[in-house]
């Protein structure tokens, strides 16, 4: 008994004081956090209503509301800031930045770091450099056989499931994207075989810690890692407390169940590629560039690293660009206008009967690029602001001097909707990303992020969305399955669109020749 209420005491005690302390650092206020407007009432204070706000709603669209008052920093937490003034994006990702990645890419990071986690300039800098090569314009136009048996694989399965006159089919075009990019990154990368496209499904193998195998589902246990830790990585400090703590509730402990079968994939596909390497094939792909240069000398990366380099590359690689596959043709479905005149030029550059678009043919079409662009100007894949801390002796973002060691964030969501750089933000405009004007559009986009930080893989998505697109559109008449359709969207680590229902047809001019 005694225990009991002894227990109940050292809890309510520990809550008042840390409640306590909480609130005597907000009005302390050491570094002037408090002359910007909270973005929720006690956000000031804690950072549990901004995880809130990530966990039951779009935080992009709700900080985008409150910014487009007229307010350009915003206070989302007790150490962090949002900026939706332009001139931030320079200053917070810029070359010349000395902000760094902040405590929550620490946080999620395993064992090793991988490219995109990894937080020590220097640190980066020679892990940039191992992967350049990978990466490289050269190496990609190598691979690019590997997307097109991607596309044949689609089209295959595509022309099962055109509706006819007769007989009318409506198909989810969402989960192909991600069949369509997760194959193709498994081959680029690692020549691996996934087999999704073929299947029709991500179910795929997972290796336990101990070696045991397991079936899982690849989008499940990616979407899972991307829900929960887009809650729970807003608190640095209680990061990993909370993780143990969130596994009492259902929710919270299945996506954290189906987290470790996501971290099994990497584990599974790092071994079975090391198998090959060992046996001594030589594979032209992303792995044999983790392993050596391309002079031959060894990289000598330890097998944490390698593993977290393929965990960043089945994620990265996959995800942003099936949902930015999957908006680009939502809005094309959606303005008829744009759809007629893309196709007009994809029809004009590839003979009728090409089935696969070569990259060399439609790389340079100027209005497929802008409807590409235009599309992921209005929903990046990653919208929410990447959180960037100030260095030690503080840093002037968009001409406020923000104190050390603070976060900062620009989202792309609310820089793409500046009315000043993009006049009619809500409209789809391809048209503006056209002529010189378009060009100096550049510095404002920032779907890739910018900088030394900027996306490794910027190449390899416009390979895989261009060839995709073009071929689709040279094919296929798309229409939504539902009309007026309009999908949903959650923001967790991705700005995911819920689904999207299409009708396919085989275009008339193309299938009266077979
Ligand atoms: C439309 C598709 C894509 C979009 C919108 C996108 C967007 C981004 C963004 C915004 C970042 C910065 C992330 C941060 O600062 O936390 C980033 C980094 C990165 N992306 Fe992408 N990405 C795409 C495709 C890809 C692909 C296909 C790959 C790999 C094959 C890839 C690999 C990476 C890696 C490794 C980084 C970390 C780079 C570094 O810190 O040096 N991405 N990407």
């Amino acid at each position: 008994m005694y225990g009991f209420l002894f227990g109940a005491f050292a809890i309510v005690f520990g809550i008042v004081i840390t409640l306590g302390k909480w609130s005597f650092d907000y009005f302390k206020d050491p570094k002037g956090l408090r002359r910007y407007p909270n973005f929720a009432p006690f956000a000031g204070i804690t950072n549990i209503p901004y995880m809130l706000l990530s966990h039951k709603n779009f935080r992009s669209h709700r900080l985008y509301e409150l910014h487009s008052r007229g307010v350009p920093i915003i206070r989302t937490g007790p150490n962090s800031i949002s900026v939706s003034d332009m001139r931030a994006i320079k200053d917070v990702y810029g070359h010349a930045s000395k902000c760094t990645k902040d405590g929550s890419y620490v946080v999620q990071a395993g064992t090793h770091y991988h490219l995109a986690d990894v937080v020590d300039k220097p640190e980066h800098a020679r892990k940039r450099k191992v992967l350049s090569s990978a990466y490289a314009i050269k190496n990609l136009e190598d691979w690019e056989f590997k997307v097109a048996d991607k596309i044949e694989r689609l089209i295959a399965q595509f022309d099962k499931r055109c509706s006819t006159k007769e007989h009318e089919i409506a198909i989810d075009y969402r989960p192909w994207t991600n069949f369509f990019t997760i194959d193709a990154i498994a081959d680029i990368g690692l020549t691996h075989r996934m087999n999704f496209l073929d299947n029709g499904s991500a179910k795929t193998t997972s290796m336990r810690p101990d070696g045991s195998l397991h079936e899982v589902d690849f989008r499940d246990c990616l979407y899972a890692n991307s829900k929960a830790t887009s809650v729970l990585s807003y608190s640095y400090d209680w990061f990993q407390r909370l993780t143990k703590i969130s596994k009492i509730d259902p929710y919270f402990n299945k996506l954290w169940k189906l987290n470790e079968g996501w971290d099994g994939i990497p584990r599974y596909l790092a071994a079975e590629r090391w198998k090959r390497y060992q046996a001594g094939e030589k594979l032209d792909d992303f792995f044999e560039a983790l392993m050596h240069d391309r002079s031959g000398a060894e990289h000598n990366l330890e097998w944490g690293e390698i593993v977290a380099e393929i965990t960043i590359m089945m994620n990265a690689g996959s995800t942003t660009t099936a949902i930015s596959m999957a908006n680009a043709m939502y809005q094309l479905i959606k303005h008829p206008e744009c759809m007629a005149k893309v196709r007009a030029e994809v029809d004009e550059a590839l003979d009728e009967d090409e089935a696969v678009a070569p990259y060399e043919t439609v790389k340079h079409l100027p209005y497929l690029r802008a409807c590409l662009d235009e599309s992921l100007r209005l929903f990046p894949p990653i919208s929410h602001g990447l959180t960037r801390t100030t260095p030690p002796e503080g840093s002037v973002v968009a001409g406020d001097f923000i104190a050390g060691d603070t976060t900062v964030a620009v989202s792309a969501f609310i820089a793409h909707r500046d009315p000043v750089v993009f006049p009619e933000p809500e409209r789809f405009d391809p048209e503006r990303w056209l002529g010189e004007e378009g060009k100096e559009l550049g510095p404002y986009f920032i779907a890739f992020s910018a900088g030394a930080r900027g996306c490794i893989g910027r190449n390899i998505a416009y390979l895989e969305q261009t060839v995709l697109l073009a071929s689709m559109l040279h094919r296929y008449d798309f229409e939504f399955a539902r009309p007026g359709f309009e999908p949903g969207r959650y923001e967790w680590q991705n700005l995911h669109l819920t689904e999207l229902p299409v009708m396919i047809r085989r275009r008339e001019r193309l299938s009266e020749k077979l």
